[in-house]
Parts: structure tokens; C-alpha cells; sequence
């Protein structure tokens, strides 16, 4: 029999890693070359085309910025062929600008598409972020408690000792209280120098040995590592942090009313999602784009669907073009 397709239908599943993989490819030919504004600029236009190239009535709703600060992929923006189902997307053509433009770990280019009114609004703004893999019960951690009632909790639930437990945290001078309290605790803390989503993704995965993400990133990276989440499990909490009135003025224009609601992943994504992410560097998710000989290019992609949780792992061998 076959099913009736949902407005994010099988097709578009692929379709987004060739979007990933786009933007990926444009934005690793400045790997390496210390200038943060070209290669997001490469991987940001590779994306929008690609996006253009498809049969569906597109809009970002989490992008590169308001209108009027971002040429392309601003919020509101409409892509695709106009045609087809109404997909609302989040995007980051290049999450880790700054670990491109030193060739760091991690860098991706990522993007989660979901039915219309499917995925928070969330302003650009920082967010308080906690997460834990999947098979823990609900909400044992929560941004209503301290960091080390948290680890303390998980450590029991996992059934080691609360030293035991690894915390991957941004490494950053807001976060020196965290780090200090996580210290006294005696947990390893995996610091990153910048890209949360891999860091938050990174708690699903019993191999990269993180138990639990915490502390504060931006919110429209939250969004995206949440659409992650839902589809491969584990749990998310994200709070929006306010750093003036003209913040929280931005908030409310995107319609958000309590500023201080804690976020689990059925707020951030609803309905049916797809998360796709390809690597521009190698990290701990993905391996970046490289370059072999006689043109070979290779990438690595990973594609999920919330409705149907499976998960697949693209290799791509690019030999014409990029
Ligand atoms: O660098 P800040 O201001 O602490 O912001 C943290 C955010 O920046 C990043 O590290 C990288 O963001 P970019 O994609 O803009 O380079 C995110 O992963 C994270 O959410
Ligand atoms: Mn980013």
C-alpha cells in the first residue's frame, strides 16, 4: 500500500543533503584561509542556489538575519521553485565560521526543514542550552537546577560516579562560573571552540563519550540541534538569555510571549522534521570535504527524519565541478 506522503515528502530528504553538501563544498575551498566573511559569504550562496534548484515553496524562518542585514538567506526569505509543499526551513550555510577560517574541528553546514509553523522562530539571540542522550527518563536534568544537581542526577542514572561524567561546554569567559562549578564537581569538560550544534549532537552519540551539553550558544543553533534531537533522541532544554531590552523587543517581534520559558524539543520542533548536515572540516560527527587527486572530491553528509527516526550517512564522491 502506499502511503499518502506528508507535506516533507521522502524525495526531499536526499534533496536536503544535496543542499548540505553544496554549501559545504563552496564554503571548504576557504578552509584554512583566515577570512571568516568570504567563506560564510561562498557557503551562503552555494546553499541559496541549491535551494532554488528544488520543487518547493520555501521560507526561512531561522537564516543569516533580519532583511536588512543579511543580502541572503534573511528571515522571511522565499526559496525553492515556488511550487510544491510549504516547507519552513532553519538554516546555517556555514556553523563555524571562525573554525573554517582556521581549519578547527567541526564545522558544518547544516539546515532542518519542517511543515509550515513546525520550528520556533527563534531570534538571534543567546540561549542556555542542556542536553542528554537518549534512554535517560524525562527532564533529569533541567535548567532549573544547578550544574551540579544535574551531573549528580545523571551520574546516578547511568550508574557511575558524578567525576565520571564528560561535559562538552563552549569555551568562554561567560562560562568560567560554569566551568569552576563543573571543576569542583571533578567531570571531564570537553571544551570546543565554537560550534554547539556538533557539541549538543554530540550527546547522542555513545562514541564521542559526552554525557551532557550545557551552557549558552545561539538560539538559532539551539533550534537546529534540537531538530537533531527529535529525530535521533536524547533530550534538550534551551532557555533564551537577554542581553538588553533591544533583545528582548527582537524576541517578541518573532512572537515570542514568556521570555523566560524553558524550551524542550516538542516547543522548538513540531510535526514531522528533516536535519541535514554535511561536514566542512572533520569533527566529531562528520568528516569534511576533501580534495583528492584528479578532481576527486569527498564529502560527508547524515540525514534524519523525525516521523520515521532513520538516520543515513551520505558519502559523496564529487568528481565534476566544486
Ligand atoms: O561565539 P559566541 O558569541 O559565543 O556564540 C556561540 C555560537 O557561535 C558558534 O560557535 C559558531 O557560530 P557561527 O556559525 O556564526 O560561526 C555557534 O556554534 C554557537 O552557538
Ligand atoms: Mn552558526
Amino acid at each position: 500500500m502506499v502511503k499518502p506522503s506528508s507535506a516533507l515528502d521522502r524525495v526531499l530528504v536526499l534533496e536536503m543533503v544535496r543542499v548540505t553538501e553544496a554549501a559545504a563544498i563552496a564554503a571548504s575551498r576557504l578552509t584554512g584561509r583566515g577570512d571568516e566573511k568570504a567563506a560564510d559569504a561562498a557557503a551562503v550562496e552555494a546553499m541559496r542556489e541549491a535551494f532554488n534548484e528544488l520543487e518547493f515553496d520555501g521560507t526561512v524562518v531561522i537564516g543569516e538575519g533580519e532583511r536588512d542585514e543579511a543580502p541572503m538567506l534573511f528571515i522571511g526569505e522565499k526559496v525553492g521553485r515556488g511550487t510544491g509543499p510549504r516547507i519552513d526551513i532553519a538554516l546555517d550555510p556555514l556553523e563555524g565560521t571562525t573554525i573554517t577560517a582556521k581549519s578547527g574541528p567541526n564545522a558544518l553546514a547544516v539546515l532542518a526543514i519542517a511543515e509550515e509553523g513546525g520550528l520556533l522562530n527563534a531570534p538571534d539571540v543567546y540561549m542556555d542550552k542542556l542536553a542528554v542522550g537518549p534512554g535517560y527518563a524525562e527532564d533529569i536534568v533541567s535548567l532549573d537546577r544547578t550544574p551540579t544537581e544535574n551531573v549528580t542526577a545523571l551520574a546516578k542514572a547511568k550508574g557511575v560516579r558524578p567525576d565520571e561524567i564528560i561535559v562538552c561546554v563552549l569555551d568562554r569567559p561567560r562560562h568560567d562560573r560554569l566551568i569552576a562549578e563543573l571543576r569542583g564537581v571533578g567531570c571531564g569538560i570537553a571544551l570546543i571552540p565554537d560550534g554547539d550544534v556538533a557539541g549538543v549532537i554530540a550527546v547522542t552519540d555513545p562514541d564521542t563519550t559526552i554525557d551532557m551539553y550545557m551552557g549558552s550558544g545561539g538560539a538559532p543553533e539551539g533550534v537546529l540541534a534540537a531538530a537533531a534531537l527529535t529525530c535521533v533522541g536524547g533530550q534538550f532544554q534551551g532557555r533564551l538569555l537577554f542581553r538588553n531590552d533591544d533583545e528582548k523587543a527582537r524576541a517578541r517581534k518573532w512572537g515570542v510571549t514568556d521570555l523566560d520559558r524553558i524550551y524542550r524539543l516538542k516547543d522548538l520542533v513540531k510535526g514531522d522534521a528533516i536535519f541535514a548536515a554535511t561536514g566542512v572540516t572533520d569533527g566529531s560527527l562528520l568528516a569534511g570535504v576533501k580534495r583528492r587527486a584528479g578532481g576527486l572530491m569527498t564529502t560527508e553528509s547524515v540525514v534524519m527524519r523525525a516521523s520515521s527516526g532513520t538516520v543515513r550517512w551520505v558519502k559523496g564522491e564529487h568528481r565534476k565541478g566544486g
